[in-house]
């Protein structure tokens, strides 16, 4: 008896033992390299708040942002994985754009063999096949494509608002499927449903050139098709944790993120809309073009400027193809559509702030006789401000991360050297709510980003579409006066400059020392002198000098032949290269204003909504945001209910 008692006690004794080993063979990582970190528990690291649902991701940042304070980084474990989280600003530029080359990729744990649709999507991609598929696609974000597509998103804009007014209009009509409740003459809508199918619509006719009403067609395929996808709650997310926790357990045990049924359905309608095009020879400078073109390797990249990789670029296969579409949806559907949820949500919270830009829209619109013109959301200063800020206050990506790729030395500290495989983190949302760089952090205040006070926000602090040349595609812009848009670039090291000697030369090599330019950098730099003053002005104090990848954007005269001239002259890249170089980063930077996709589709549907609408409180609309903490997309309790009652004043549209 005595006996079996003791081999009972040393067998869970010898259990106990190795479930602890098991659950915290990882969690000395940063003791060892003496990196100042938080104290982890077994298995759950330092994420056992998020895992029991006690906070919310967003508060979990915060939570490890300020038990960091007065370390420029410091380490934190997401369950045994060690991560560096990054609380400098500075140190977030080297590792996001100065020293870009040695972080090129995301810590994404879905390879390409595992999950094709998700994995050959350009934001999981790495490497070399992910600068080649960024140079593909990011021509489809440019200005001159954006007002192209301008025409397609305020389509939409119309339909949503259409709908609704025949909503109030109509009392004999039924609404089904969305979720819009009458109440009198005010309907209920819970925005984030009615922001999904816009945001769906949105995607299926400016990327793919499917047109759809998910209002009038609330079950239509490409819709539902579209949620399940970017639905990451319930089993999903059990999916999600299982690829952080082992992925190697995942694959062996061939549990998949994406459902064959969606994946097919993605599929089938990639290949039926391609052997439509081609069947009758239709042409439509969309995403599926490019991507058309991509496969065929009939894509003409940047090689024709200066581009040292190989001439020819990897072919796409289906899949390749297949998984844009899918990122397209994943990456701008919830995203888009949270941003207006909370946007709506706290013009609600603030009447003042809403009829102020009401007052803007309805003289934007008066002004242009009625007409939605692309200028007109573009000028709009006031609904650019409160856009901001409503993204500095809920960005849509609360954290981004980069995967090191290079051994680097962190610039800090004590110095931590990070090899191949180790992961950072930004915590975009806790330095968008840190009081040091934006004063009373909770208030949302649209005059933080007003003109006079835009340029005194520090550099890497305001990151809503992340930072350097991984951000967000949807927002690259052209700087004006650009007309055509070559691609990105990168460059060897041997290529790179020194900072100074690059920036500096900006200043120095100006319209004021004509022998040391290029006949055409002269006309250019004439023709820019603004331009280029500004660049100066706002790089003033950083001087990021060449980073490993530039977004190349030229002038048309400013051609390969020039660049190549330039090269071998000097040695170096051409002025208007370099300035729109420094104008890249300056955008990655500071973000800024104007026509980025994303941007340009959330301001369309918020003048539409706002010219024809008071945004109002009804009995479920939450009178506070509390972020949910058992959703994984940033959402809140409750939905985002709210009442839209008709303006009197309607002609605008
Ligand atoms: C308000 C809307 C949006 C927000 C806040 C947002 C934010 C972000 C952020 C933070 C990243 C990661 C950037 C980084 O790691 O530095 C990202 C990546 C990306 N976004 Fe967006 N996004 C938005 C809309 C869109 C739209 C509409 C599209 C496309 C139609 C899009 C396409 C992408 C793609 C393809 C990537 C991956 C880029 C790469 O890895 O090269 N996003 N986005």
């Amino acid at each position: 008896m005595l006996e079996s008692l003791w081999v009972w006690t040393l067998a869970t004794g010898l259990i106990s033992i190795i479930v602890y080993l098991l659950g915290t063979w990882t969690h000395d990582h940063f003791s060892k390299k003496n990196v100042p970190h938080l104290k982890p528990v077994p298995f759950l690291g330092n994420m056992g708040p998020l895992a029991l649902r006690i906070a919310s991701f967003p508060e979990i940042l915060v939570d490890w942002y300020n038990r960091l304070k007065g370390h420029k980084y410091g380490g934190v474990y997401e369950f045994l994985n060690p991560v560096i989280l990054l609380r400098d600003p500075e140190l977030i530029k080297m590792v996001t754009v100065k020293d870009f080359e040695h972080f090129l990729d995301r810590g994404v744990p879905i390879s390409e063999e595992d999950e094709p649709l998700i994995g050959k999507g350009l934001f999981s991609r790495r490497g070399q096949r992910w600068k080649d598929m960024r140079s593909t696609l990011s021509p489809a974000f440019t200005s001159s494509k954006m007002k192209n597509m301008f025409v397609l998103i305020k389509e939409c804009g119309k339909q949503l608002t259409d709908f609704l007014e025949k909503c109030i209009k109509d009392k004999n009509m039924t609404i089904e499927g969305c979720k819009i409740e009458r109440e009198g003459n005010i309907l209920a809508v819970e925005m984030k449903d009615l922001f999904t199918r816009y945001t769906n619509d949105v995607i299926a006719t400016s990327a793919f050139g499917i047109s759809c009403d998910s209002l009038s067609h609330p079950g239509n395929e490409f819709y539902v098709l579209g949620r399940d996808v970017t639905d990451f709650s319930g089993i999903r997310a059990m999916k999600l944790l299982g690829l952080v926790l082992s992925p190697k357990l995942m694959k062996l045990l061939r549990i998949k993120l994406l459902p064959n049924s969606v994946a097919n359905f993605f599929r089938s309608l990639v290949h039926s809309t391609m052997s439509t095009r081609e069947e009758k020879g239709i042409v439509r400078p969309d995403m599926i073009h490019l991507l058309m073109q991509a496969k065929k390797g009939t894509l003409q990249g940047d090689d024709n400027v200066t581009n040292n990789s190989k001439n020819t670029k990897p072919k796409w296969d289906d899949d390749d193809i297949t998984a844009q579409v899918v990122l397209f949806f994943l990456a701008g559907f919830d995203t888009v559509s949270t941003l207006l949820c909370f946007a709506s949500q706290l013009l609600v919270m603030h009447p003042d702030i809403q009829s102020r830009l009401q007052d803007e829209i309805d003289q934007t619109l008066k002004e242009d006789e009625g007409k939605l013109t692309y200028e007109a959301v573009h000028g709009m200063k006031y609904l650019d401000m409160v856009v901001s800020e409503t993204l500095r206050l809920y960005p849509s990506a609360v954290r981004i991360d980069r995967r090191c790729v290079k051994t680097y030395t962190l610039a800090a500290e004590p110095h931590c050297t990070l090899k191949p495989g180790d992961t950072v983190n930004i915590p975009i949302y806790a330095l968008h709510h840190d009081p040091d760089y934006f004063p009373d952090p909770e208030k949302f205040d649209p005059e933080r980003f007003s003109d006079e006070n835009k340029g005194s926000i520090k550099a890497c602090t305001y990151l809503p579409f992340g930072s350097g040349p991984r951000n967000c595609i949807g927002i690259i812009k052209q700087p004006e006066g650009c007309e055509m848009f070559i691609g990105e670039l990168t460059l060897p090291a041997s290529r790179q400059f020194e900072s100074k000697v690059d920036l500096d030369g900006l200043g120095v090599v100006g319209p004021q020392a004509p022998d040391l330019l290029l006949p055409e950098e002269v006309s250019f730099v004439k023709q820019h002198q603004e331009l280029l003053e500004d660049v100066w002005d706002a790089c003033e104090g950083s001087r990021d000098g060449a980073t490993a990848v530039i977004a190349l954007m030229t002038m048309p005269r400013c051609s390969s032949r020039v660049l190549r001239r330039g090269d071998r002259e000097r040695g170096g890249i051409p002025l208007c290269h370099r300035v729109y170089y420094a104008a890249t980063i300056l955008l990655c930077r500071r973000g800024g204003s104007g026509s980025r996709f994303a941007l340009m589709e959330a301001k369309i549907a918020l003048v539409q909504l706002l010219s024809r609408f008071n945004l109002k409180v009804v009995p479920k609309t939450a009178i506070q945001i509390k972020i949910s903490k058992s959703s994984f997309n940033m959402t809140i309790d409750g939905g985002f209910w709210l009442g839209l009652e008709q303006r009197v004043k309607s002609e605008t549209q």
